[in-house]
């Protein structure tokens, strides 16, 4: 036999990974050969060598260093030892448990010019593997297939259909059938959602769906594109702005069905009256959508927020399971989507089952028996409201997993404050003070937070019990934005907080048994799987997303690292280095006159990455008004094609005159000035 971790063990056991090896590898689960780990993506591993007797001697075998800056939400896929992970900036990474030591790595080379193209950092979820490949989506939105054995580009596809359109991809492929699946994001800017399969062996496209009707005075692609755009009402030109829909996460595959099962996202624009003046449920926003995996035609569609006017993405991830409900057996979907509600779905046709509130939702009081959301008037005000699940969701795309024993879902469920008003002047890919990031292109429709917003912030792990449709335990957290969660056959639920901390919990009753102080914030899911007979725990550790650009829960900030723990090893944890928070910054010589439009400009060019400054404290870019007080003084050569356009930040040249840029130095200063504490 070759030598474990050699090119030809590593072509041998990646080779055997298709549809039968990871459904056989579900009855053990000694791998974790695909994103949710099975087809079902339970996240529940039958390994109990770690369980809730023993998990208080697990320590750290390894730390890898991915050395990345930005946000790491991959899920590690592992076969036999061989970890395949990815960093930010879409970068692979394979890695071999059995010494923690790189075994290869490939760089897409993004350009970083791209990355103001994508509403929520330069994230990456993972990979999928098959039959001796590994896939990976790219930011800039290729799909690239590549040799497991040695890290080489076998093929390369241009996923995105019309380049004039700010398209990304984070989301993990997944391989269904020997076809490798791929949607999209971008609908905070203004794109047409769709997923496209390709070929795994050739990368030959075989089919692409999309997830919302095109121009109505075009023929539609199929019927349920004739269907769905009844539900749109023409005079808001939905496709100039492209509509949205985008499935930019989660999909899952039932074999015994042939159904794949795909969660489409927000409307582009956010606001509903823009995108369709006389209402309509906009379909298939929001939705998850059952598509027949060989063709890619449309079987059926359940709407979780018909007429969407939030950003309430549908992409969150899905499990399959059966529950016993009513004394009968059901294949359902368990989806926790953004708006707050938990969906128990019959995954055979559609039919809705039941949903209950997880979170405070002040958006509707509950679900009709038919499965259509009770609205309260609030909804749809016409006046600034507290938008409750905000935009970045009661639970976003942070992975939830489902243990079987306890009849439990996991998943961390929070609130980040946001205030929305109707922006009543809006208008496509007009770049206008004050519109939220219309700088960098977004077309929301929507004013963010031009009350302060009233609603708490909270983070917190639930367990949820989707037959009873009421949470079972809570383990509260520090802030919002945490790790997603894996079960096990120990009576094991783990996570990672946005605060550092690494933690195992009863599965049954939530009782904390165990925890690393990292240090580092927390996004990714964690994994298990053996390797020789030993049982480990890795996550890959890299703050970031959309809320960990510019916020934070820890003083301490770190390259991306996948750590790996197992039973009595006892390597120390890695010192982590402190923020480089600096001073409140001071001394910038502004005119006060200029703050109020200093303030708009900010709002439409700035905020979504840097924060408030002063006021947040940097997440993985940093808070403008904690960096030298020079830098601000000498924001202009920052702003125009300045040293981090390398880095990512957009070069704002023929977008911002010097003018607008001595207002925003204004805002920064002033804002400092405000909020410095009184001596
Ligand atoms: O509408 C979209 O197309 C889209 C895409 C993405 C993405 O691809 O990351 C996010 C969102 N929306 C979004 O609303 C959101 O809250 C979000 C959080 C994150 C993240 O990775 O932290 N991505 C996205
Ligand atoms: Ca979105």
């Amino acid at each position: 036999a070759p030598p474990k971790g050699s090119p030809e063990h590593i072509a041998a056991v990646t080779g055997n990974i298709d549809e039968r090896a990871v459904r056989s590898n579900a009855a053990r689960t000694a791998d974790w050969p695909a994103y949710g780990l099975d087809y079902a993506e339970t996240r529940h591993s039958k390994l109990a060598e770690i369980n809730a007797g023993n998990v208080g001697k697990l320590g750290l075998a390894w730390t890898y260093n991915l050395e990345s800056t930005r946000g790491v939400e991959a899920t590690p896929l592992v076969v036999d030892g061989i970890m395949y992970v990815t960093a930010s900036w879409s970068v692979v990474h394979a890695v071999d448990v059995r010494t923690g030591k790189r075994l290869w790595s490939y760089d897409p080379k993004v350009p970083r010019e791209y990355a103001q193209k994508g509403c929520c950092d330069v994230v990456n979820r993972g990979v999928a593997l098959y039959k001796g490949k590994v896939f990976v989506g790219t930011f800039d939105g290729r799909l690239v297939a590549l040799d497991a054995a040695t890290g080489k580009p076998v093929w390369e596809k241009d996923t995105v259909e019309d380049r004039t359109r700010p398209y990304t991809v984070t989301g993990a492929p997944r391989v269904i059938k020997g076809k490798v699946i791929i949607g999209n994001g971008g609908a905070e800017y203004g794109v047409r959602g769709y997923l496209t399969a390709y070929d795994a062996e050739t990368g030959e496209q075989k089919w692409r769906w999309y997830t919302v009707p095109g121009d109505p005075s075009k023929p539609f692609e199929n019927e349920a594109m004739a269907k769905a755009a009844k539900t749109w009402d023409p005079a808001g030109q939905w496709w100039v702005t492209g509509g949205g829909g985008t499935a930019w996460n989660s999909i899952t595959y039932d074999p015994e069905l042939n159904l794949m099962y795909v969660g489409t996202g927000n409307g582009s624009p956010w606001n509903h009256r823009k995108r369709s003046p006389a209402g309509g449920d906009n379909l298939y926003l929001a939705s998850i959508v059952a598509l027949n995996p060989d063709t890619g035609e449309y079987v059926w569609h359940y709407q979780e927020t018909p007429g969407d006017n939030w950003d309430y993405t549908s992409v969150q991830d899905m499990i399959l399971t059966d529950l016993t409900l009513d004394g009968r057996k059901r294949k359902v979907i368990l989806h926790a989507p953004k708006n707050g509600f938990f969906f128990v779905i019959d995954r055979t046709n559609g039919k809705f089952i039941s949903a209950k509130p997880f979170t405070e939702v002040n958006w509707a009081t509950g679900y009709d028996k038919h499965g259509r959301p009770i609205e309260t008037p609030l909804a749809r005000s016409r006046e600034a409201f507290d938008s409750v699940p905000g935009p970045f969701g009661g639970h976003n795309w942070h992975a939830m997993s489902f243990n079987p024993k306890t009849g439990l879902a996991y998943f961390p469920v929070q609130n980040v404050p946001i205030n929305l008003a109707e922006d009543k002047d809006w208008r496509f890919n007009e770049n206008k003070p004050g519109q939220p990031q219309s700088g960098t292109g977004w077309n929301t429709g929507m004013l963010v937070n031009t009350q302060p917003p009233k609603s708490k912030a909270f983070g917190r792990l639930v367990a949820w019990d989707p037959v009873k449709q009421k949470e079972a335990w809570r383990q509260e957290y520090a802030s919002p934005w945490n790790g997603g969660t894996l079960t096990t056959a120990g009576n094991l639920v783990f996570a990672g907080t946005a605060d550092g901390r690494f933690a195992a919990y009863s599965a049954d009753k939530g009782e904390k048994l165990w925890e690393a102080p990292i240090g580092v914030g927390m996004v990714a899911p964690p994994v298990t799987y053996e390797v020789d007979g030993r049982q480990y725990v890795s996550i890959a550790v890299g703050w970031g997303g959309v809320f960990g650009q510019f916020q934070r829960a820890t003083d301490k900030h770190d390259l991306g690292r996948v750590y790996t723990f197992a039973l009595g090893a006892e390597k120390p944890l890695p010192v982590v280095p402190a923020y480089p928070l600096g001073e409140l910054i001071s001394g910038v010589k502004y005119d006060p006159a200029h703050i109020a439009e200093g303030t708009r400009l900010y709002v439409s060019n700035c905020v979504f990455c840097h924060g408030v400054p002063g006021v947040d404290k940097g997440g993985n870019i940093p808070n403008l008004g904690y960096v030298p007080s020079r830098d601000i003084a000498n924001l202009a050569d920052f702003v125009f094609n300045g040293p981090f356009v390398k880095k990512g930040m957009p070069d704002f040249t023929g977008k911002l005159s010097a003018d607008d840029v001595e207002k925003i130095k204004a805002f920064i200063q002033g804002t400092a000035d405000a909020i410095r504490p009184k001596p």
